[in-house]
């Protein structure tokens, strides 16, 4: 092990069997059962660090080897992870999802933010599935609160045949502004600035200049998965719990983001068809007679900078101290107004934090009054988010791999704004160290690098590279969140510290 290498009190945690013989029901699969994986350690995340009981976890015989890594040019990913041929036994090994690249992301940037995460979600499969296999453990009832069916009513039905951004690809696209849905307003594709898993986001202009604000803005066209789009599923049971879970995801995400209004969270402006907005089941709804879903167009602030994974890898990762602060002070104070509003947001990842302004221009904002004036950031994507009753634990095991907590991974109950600070813990040290923390250790073995990031986060195994030697108030935050769940910080402790009350103090927006 390389001396100067020091990590926080990773645990090194005793190899044990799984007790759980927990049958989990996969709605898209055959049942699966979850019985002991003989490679996969036990991990008690409610022994406290430092306790008898986790220093004999300490002793374990899976160490992790760290050689010299004198030689390292670039930080390997592995492309792909290969399940292994055995049945999956542990609820990690459950996880069985390739990874896919977006080659126009991170090009340049010798670190392994820049890929596109393995994505794993029991809500819904990914829409491109082909390549893909979503991970789909216990099913929960995630259903929308919003249950007002508009099946009698004919509001927004006509509009379908002649959905004019998808329908008739004129790149014009009508829209009408929350809760003003007498009035529709139009706009005008530019170009396409995004693209996830499930949707392609594009920009659009107003074609009138009545609405200031509405200029420019981002839209969201969601991509539906192919198992929706094949009408020969229709009769199917299975076609129909899908297009409910579907259902419920799409109004879940519409009326929390219709809900909420922070200078660093994304806004919904409006809508293509309202009554995305106004039903329980808009899909059923609209659907109607028609053999053809929707098109869900939602009309959002647009954010210039595009993703902090893009901007990051724009710059070989480099980027400043100040900014990196600035950045994540910012996303301190939107997550802690999630969690005041009684929203977690379960897929806080890089490419969802998008930049208002080009990094050159954030950057030359650092010396004008707008830099406290203005906010940087807005967080996007709330396709997984939640609305939680106070003390309520989720049980839907959905987000980013490389972002999801252990808990999440271990399929036990878990409180989604932990889950959503640990993620913060991932984003900052992605800025900090230019890789993310569960990836393979840049002097990997051959082996480790097939080794998915799942079984690192179980375990946490993870260390400081190049902040090892050098102290940052920075570290603080990671190491209190990358931690077991019993001890890691709350949103509200993160903004209490140093790094983040230091900068957020100066907010005038
Ligand atoms: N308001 C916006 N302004 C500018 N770009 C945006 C905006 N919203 C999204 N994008 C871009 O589009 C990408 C995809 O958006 P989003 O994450 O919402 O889609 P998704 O299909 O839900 O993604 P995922 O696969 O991560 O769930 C983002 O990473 C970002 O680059």
């Amino acid at each position: 092990m390389s001396e100067e290498v020091q990590g926080p009190s990773t645990p090194k945690i005793q190899q044990q069997e799984f007790k759980t013989e927990k049958t989990y029901q996969n709605p898209y699969m055959a049942k699966e059962t979850s019985t002991t994986h003989p490679n996969l350690p036990l991990v008690n995340t409610d022994l406290p660090v430092g306790s008898p009981q986790s220093l004999e976890q300490q002793q374990t015989p899976l160490s992790l080897v760290i050689s010299s890594f004198d030689n390292v040019q670039t930080l390997p990913t592995p492309m792909a992870y290969t399940p292994p041929v055995i049945q999956p036994r542990s609820p990690i090994d459950q996880l069985n999802i390739v990874k896919r690249r977006d080659p126009a992301r991170g090009r340049n940037l010798n670190v392994s933010p820049g890929k596109q995460q393995r994505y794993l979600s029991e809500l819904f499969p990914l829409p491109d599935s082909s390549g893909q296999r979503v991970s789909s453990l216990p099913t929960v009832n995630e259903v929308s609160s919003l249950d007002v069916s508009l099946a009698e009513s004919n509001i927004g039905r006509n509009k379908l045949a002649t959905e004019p951004g998808e329908g008739t690809d004129d790149g014009i696209l009508t829209g009408f502004v929350v809760d003003h849905y007498d009035e529709p307003l139009f706009w005008r594709k530019v170009e396409e600035i995004g693209a996830g898993n499930f949707s392609t986001v594009y920009l659009y202009e107003s074609l009138d200049q009545s609405h200031p604000e509405l200029r420019q803005v981002a839209v969201k066209r969601i991509k539906y998965p192919e198992e929706l789009t094949l009408a020969k599923f229709e009769s199917d049971a299975k076609y129909k719990e899908l297009l409910s879970r579907l259902e419920s995801s799409l109004t879940r995400e519409l009326n929390v983001l219709k809900s909420l209004s922070h200078p660093c969270v994304v806004k919904l402006y409006g809508i293509n068809n309202p009554v995305f907005l106004q039903s329980g089941k808009p899909l059923r709804d609209l659907m109607g007679d028609l053999d053809q879903l929707p098109a869900c167009d939602m009309i959002m602030s647009y954010c210039a900078g595009g993703d902090l994974l893009s901007a990051a890898a724009s710059c070989n990762g480099r980027i400043e101290m100040w900014l990196i602060q600035r950045l994540f002070a910012e996303l301190t104070l939107a997550v802690k107004y999630l969690h005041e509003s009684n929203v977690i947001h379960r897929d806080l990842k890089l490419e969802n934090i998008i930049l208002k302004y080009p990094l050159p221009a954030l950057i030359g904002m650092k010396e004008s009054p707008l830099y406290t004036q203005k906010n940087f950031i807005e967080v996007a994507d709330f396709g997984l988010c939640k609305r939680i009753e106070p003390g309520e634990m989720c049980t839907a095991r959905c987000g980013s791999e490389d972002y999801v907590s252990p808990e999440i991974l271990m399929g036990v109950p878990y409180d989604g704004r932990l889950s959503d600070t640990w993620a913060l813990g991932v984003i900052l040290y992605g800025l900090l160290e230019c890789r993310l923390p569960f990836d393979p250790p840049p002097n990997a073995t051959a082996r480790q690098r097939n080794r998915a990031p799942a079984h690192r986060i179980a375990r946490f195994d993870w260390k400081w590279f190049q902040w090892a030697e050098t102290d940052t108030p920075a570290k603080e935050i990671v190491e209190n969140t990358l931690t077991r769940k019993t001890q890691r910080w709350m949103v509200e402790d993160i903004y209490e510290s140093e790094f983040v009350k230091e900068v957020a103090s100066q907010f005038a927006f």
